[in-house]
């Protein structure tokens, strides 16, 4: 048999999401109070392992390199109800079209599809109580707090799928290579299509602004592939995420085979796998017309077509007869087709997440000084204690990660602006410039004043799946 083509991607990753902090026992402590009331903090909740859609992404490739994945650990509580906390989420990049399941199960998580999507696929465990939780009446001082819950952890398995449009099937050598050849090459503005592994069987039809397809050339059919025979379900998973099927026959009949039973089996064999592809909308693309035996198959392969409900379309992939016709109708098919269906999903834990609270914004105030916005960077600024050194450097550095300065300038910013972080102020300076240039760029005033950890070189940093470590995982 064939080798299984390099067309489907996957790979197999270890998430594991961040363990709760644990709870505090601490005791209040009061001039003239012997013992004080339990004022132990929770810990927080474990930080969350997320796949992200990343639309530049093609392949799974990089998965494969980096196969664990860990959020951070949520912190400790503290003394005087400070709770710990959140641990840091984790984000993984995968490329759209990107199935994930449970490696153990087989269960399918998420079908992520749309550009944009984000998926939870290990939670975070939840943050023990401290112990001012625990505090009765009758037991006034507590002397216990609860510990962290692990987080989730488990092996995913995902798959890349084809989201290609069209999808061409027939037997082998009944000319879909050819044809998906030709329709590419016939037009200068066709682009490879960037799926770097799949590249020898997806094309991007072009025909005209706006109005592109991409087209799958599907390794042939034989009988037996639902199977598994040949290619089988390899073959027959990707036709599932088609919006419109050609079926491409020989009709010159060059194998010695009949073209009207070779439709015939093919739609047998697309039924046997799944019922509902019969309905999937789709045309007969009638190949090889160029060669004189073809004529004499026409009419029989026509009815046998019009008998599926099929339109059927005389072609040559050889000479381009009637590729236009074609595609038109291949054109309108598609502009009535429904978009592709996501898969069931089978677990209900796993839920979508909000939008991405990396996101960063810069914003100009009328002062001239500037502000930056986003969930992260404001939850982070007001938990930062702008007294203790430690606590902005660690806020300086989490910013840098997120790209703030990257952003910063992209909105406008220049050296030498001021940016306004909580009651702090900072200069914007040039951070690839020796620790001189630094000093020039302190801020002004502020006692124990902090400038971005300069020295790290911001943009390479915070992307591809190298966020979320925590500080003790
Ligand atoms: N005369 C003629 N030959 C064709 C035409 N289209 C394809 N062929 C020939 O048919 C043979 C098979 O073509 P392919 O495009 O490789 O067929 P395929 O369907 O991709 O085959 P598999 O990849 O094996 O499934 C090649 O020798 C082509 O040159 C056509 O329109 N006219
Ligand atoms: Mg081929």
């Amino acid at each position: 048999m064939t080798p299984l083509p390099d067309f489907v991607d996957e790979a197999e990753i270890y998430v594991e999401a961040g363990t709760g902090g644990n709870g505090a026992v601490s005791f209040r402590r009061e001039k003239y109070v012997p013992r004080g009331g339990p004022d132990g903090g929770d810990g927080g909740r474990g930080g969350d392992v997320i796949l992200v859609v990343d639309p530049a992404l093609t392949t799974l490739a990089d998965l494969r390199y980096r196969r664990h994945y860990r959020a951070g650990r949520g912190g400790h509580g503290e003394g005087g109800n400070r709770h710990g906390r959140r641990g840091e989420d984790c984000y993984v990049p995968v490329p759209p079209g990107t199935v994930v399941r449970d490696r153990d199960t087989g269960a399918i998580l998420a079908d992520l599809a749309d550009p944009d999507q984000r998926v939870v696929v290990a939670r975070g465990g939840r943050g023990g109580r401290g112990n001012a939780r625990f505090a009765t009446p009758r037991r006034k001082a507590p002397r216990l707090a609860e510990k962290g819950e692990p987080g989730e952890r488990r092996w995913l398995k995902l798959e890349l799928r084809l989201l290609a449009d069209v999808g061409l099937v027939g037997w082998p050598n009944a000319g879909k290579s050819s044809l998906l050849a030709r329709i590419s090459a016939a037009r200068p503005k066709v682009a490879a299509y960037p799926f770097t592994t799949l590249a020898p069987n997806l094309g991007v039809v072009q025909r005209g602004p706006g109005r592109s397809f991409v087209v799958a050339d599907i390794p042939g059919l034989i009988e037996g592939a639902h199977q598994g025979v040949g290619l089988g379900h390899e073959f027959l998973r990707h036709v599932q995420r088609t919006r419109v099927l050609v079926y491409v026959v020989d009709a010159a009949a060059t194998e010695g085979r009949d073209p009207q039973q070779d439709l015939a089996t093919l739609r047998d064999e697309l039924e046997a796998y799944e019922a509902s592809l019969l309905e999937r909308p789709g045309v007969v693309a009638a190949n090889k017309m160029d060669l004189p035996a073809a004529a004499a198959h026409l009419s029989r392969l026509e009815e046998a077509a019009r008998r599926w409900g099929l339109e059927l379309v005389p072609i040559s992939a050889a000479t381009g007869e009637g590729l236009d016709r074609l595609l038109d109708r291949v054109e309108a098919l598609l502009a009535r087709a429904p978009a592709s269906q996501p898969l069931p999903v089978a677990e209900r834990k796993v839920y979508r997440a909000g939008p991405d609270p990396r996101r960063v914004e810069a914003r100009r105030e009328p002062d001239g000084t500037w502000t930056l916005h986003g969930p992260l960077v404001e939850r982070w600024v007001a938990m930062t204690d702008f007294d203790n050194e430690e606590a902005v450097r660690w806020l300086l550095r989490r910013l840098e990660r997120l790209g703030a300065e990257d952003v910063l300038r992209a909105a406008g910013a220049r050296n030498g602006d001021t940016v306004r972080l909580g009651p702090m102020e900072l200069l914007l300076g040039d951070a690839t410039g020796s620790t001189d240039g630094e000093r020039e760029g302190a801020p002004a005033g502020e006692p124990g004043g902090h400038r971005g950890d300069g020295g790290e070189g911001g943009s390479e940093r915070g992307g591809r799946g190298e966020t979320g470590h925590g500080p003790d995982r």
